[in-house]
């Protein structure tokens, strides 16, 4: 299917599949088209909903951001259509589902598994951050797998409650940097610091400022009280660069460029992408 050759898109030009997950503003359904037997994720937003939330503005420029975003780490958002009560948004589908499934399956990642996914992020930052688009949110729920098991990072514009989402993953800090906790506002390092969290979150099955309140997580983002459990399965070049992107000064944290050039990341990510 070349999304770009259509010119209108309508529901009878997909047949509907299982639902994948459901947001406050929509479901997402695999579907097919009909021509091409090209498989699909189809975003379903009620109209209402976006008058209701005044989300237009929003979603116009995401939809005019996404479909130049052409990347294979992003969820590449093919086209979109509307009827009298929804408005349609034609994305790709990632086969394999949400990363964080896999996560929690697996307790943790290999450090080949977690090098190759960050260098896969890295590339895809670097790549919108080019594209002078800031507002990719990596929150761990918006990374998913494709059919080879590559990362994709799909930006939910509106989170997607899957059934399975984790507890803590609804208004969790954990991914918070402290420029953000302590609302500075904040840049492109906000995203370097997600970075730091995911690869320590990859290899110890939790983000490392985890705790009982949110007053507490809080508290550890601002101090950076970093700790790292002993484990053999994590190697210093890990830790030196998770060290390298959680530091309190955003102007400090290691760049995208040195990340693909980190000895830890050269030495165990595979550039699948
Ligand atoms: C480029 O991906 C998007 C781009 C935009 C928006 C969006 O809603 N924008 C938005 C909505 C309302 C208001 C303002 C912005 C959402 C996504 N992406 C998603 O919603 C991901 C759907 S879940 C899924 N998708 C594929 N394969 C799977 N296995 C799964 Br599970």
């Amino acid at each position: 299917m070349d999304p770009n050759l259509q010119r209108e898109w309508s529901f009878n030009d997909f047949e509907i599949g299982k639902p994948l997950g459901k947001g406050k503003f929509g479901r997402v359904y695999v579907a097919r088209e009909v021509k091409s037997k090209f498989v699909v994720a189809l975003k379903v937003i009620y109209k209402e909903q976006i008058e209701k939330y005044k989300l237009h503005h929003q979603l116009r420029r995401e939809v005019e951001i996404q479909i130049i975003l052409k990347h294979p780490n992003i969820l590449r958002l093919y086209g979109w259509f509307h009827d009298s009560e929804r408005v349609v948004l034609i994305l790709e589908y990632a086969h394999n589902g949400e990363l964080y499934k896999e996560l929690s399956k697996r307790h943790h990642f290999s450090e080949k598994e977690a090098a190759t996914y960050i260098l896969c992020l890295t590339e895809a930052l670097a790549y919108c951050h080019e594209k002078h688009v800031i507002h990719r949110d990596i929150k761990p729920e918006n990374l998913l797998l494709d059919h080879e098991g590559r990362l994709k990072i799909a930006d939910f514009g509106w989170s997607v409650q899957s059934k399975m989402k984790r507890q803590t993953m609804c208004g969790t800090l954990d991914y918070l940097a402290p420029e953000m906790v302590e609302n500075k506002g904040h840049d492109y390092a906000v995203d370097n610091w997600t970075l730091g969290i995911l690869c320590y979150e990859f290899l110890y099955g939790a983000p490392p400022f985890e705790a009982e309140s949110q007053i507490d997580t809080f508290q550890r983002i601002k101090n950076v009280d970093l700790i790292f459990p002993p484990s053999p399965l994590v190697s210093s070049d890990a830790k030196n660069l998770i060290r390298r992107l959680l530091v309190k000064d955003s102007s400090r944290r290691i760049s995208l460029q040195k990340i693909m050039e980190h000895p830890w990341i050269i030495k165990n990510a595979n550039s699948i992408g």
